[in-house]
């Protein structure tokens, strides 16, 4: 994990359909500030420089079998506007989300050492965010993911009835995170983790929600490094007009 020479890749998640946006395109190709949201996610991982300097040389996308060649073609021009040598490869999604991250693994360079996984859904992951995970792995942690402190108070509530639920308990929240992507791994780490948990993945109720708790699952550490708000997640409609307004400075 101290090899200064690791390669990089990343794993960016682009086939989800954006059922709670509730648009007519998929998610991923909606456009904000003139660009779909995976060209912004993409531009944002290929700008990222680790400490020593290196950078993202294989990106694999995951996008919706209807939309391969459009997203092909347009990640192959933001490829080709960094100015990086980068290998792109473009693949169809699964049926949840861990089933699409498990067919983009499928598609690395035998000389991947680590993996990021990313949603197109966080366009505005800054590069110095993706540069701290890449570090972190760097550093000897074979599973990294941004967290940011959980601000509300947070209850564990029981089953209750069409009026509401009972709260359980309050849950102390000083050692909560709220966890964000990209998150990083030692590629055999993840690819393990994928293989113990590949039975979870066709269904939604039983798909890991992040790459991170098949790892956890698999009995390996997860360390967290600081998140940050740029890299929010476009979910609701409510989502993309934040997303809107602050790409163009206007107030939402
Ligand atoms: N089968 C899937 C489902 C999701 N994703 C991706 O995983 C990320 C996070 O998923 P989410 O925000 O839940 O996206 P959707 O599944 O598109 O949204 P929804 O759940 O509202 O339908 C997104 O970038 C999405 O494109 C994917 O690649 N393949
Ligand atoms: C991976 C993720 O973005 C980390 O917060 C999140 O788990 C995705 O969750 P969703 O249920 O697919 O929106």
């Amino acid at each position: 994990m101290h090899d200064a020479h690791m390669t990089i890749a990343a794993v960016l998640t682009a086939a989800g359909s954006g059922s709670r946006l509730g648009l007519d395109l998929p998610k991923a190709v909606v456009p904000v500030a003139g660009e779909p949201l995976v060209a912004h996610a993409a531009r944002s991982l290929l700008a990222a420089r680790a400490a020593d300097g290196s950078a993202i040389a294989q990106l694999v996308v995951t996008a919706p079998a209807a939309h391969l060649d459009a997203v092909a073609a347009l990640l192959g021009d933001v490829v080709e506007a960094s100015g990086a040598d980068v290998r792109l490869d473009v693949v169809g999604g699964g049926r949840t989300r861990q089933e699409s991250v498990a067919a983009g693994l499928a598609e690395l360079a035998d000389d991947v050492d680590v993996v990021l996984v990313h949603d197109a859904a966080r366009p505005f992951a800054p590069p110095g965010l993706v540069a701290r995970v890449v570090d972190a792995v760097r550093a000897g942690h074979a599973a990294v993911v941004p967290g940011l402190p959980v601000v509300d108070t947070v209850k564990r509530v029981g089953a209750g009835d069409a009026t509401g639920r009972p709260v359980v308990e309050t849950v102390p929240r000083a050692d909560l995170v709220a966890v964000q992507t990209p998150q990083g791994f030692d590629r055999h780490v993840l690819e393990r983790a994928h293989a113990v948990g590949s039975g979870r993945g066709a269904h939604e109720a039983t798909a890991a929600s992040d790459d991170a708790a098949l790892v956890e699952a698999a009995g390996v550490a997860v360390w967290v490094v600081p998140g940050d708000e740029r890299a929010a997640k476009v979910t609701t409609a409510r989502d993309l007009l934040v997303a809107q307004a602050l790409t163009t400075g206007a107030t939402a």
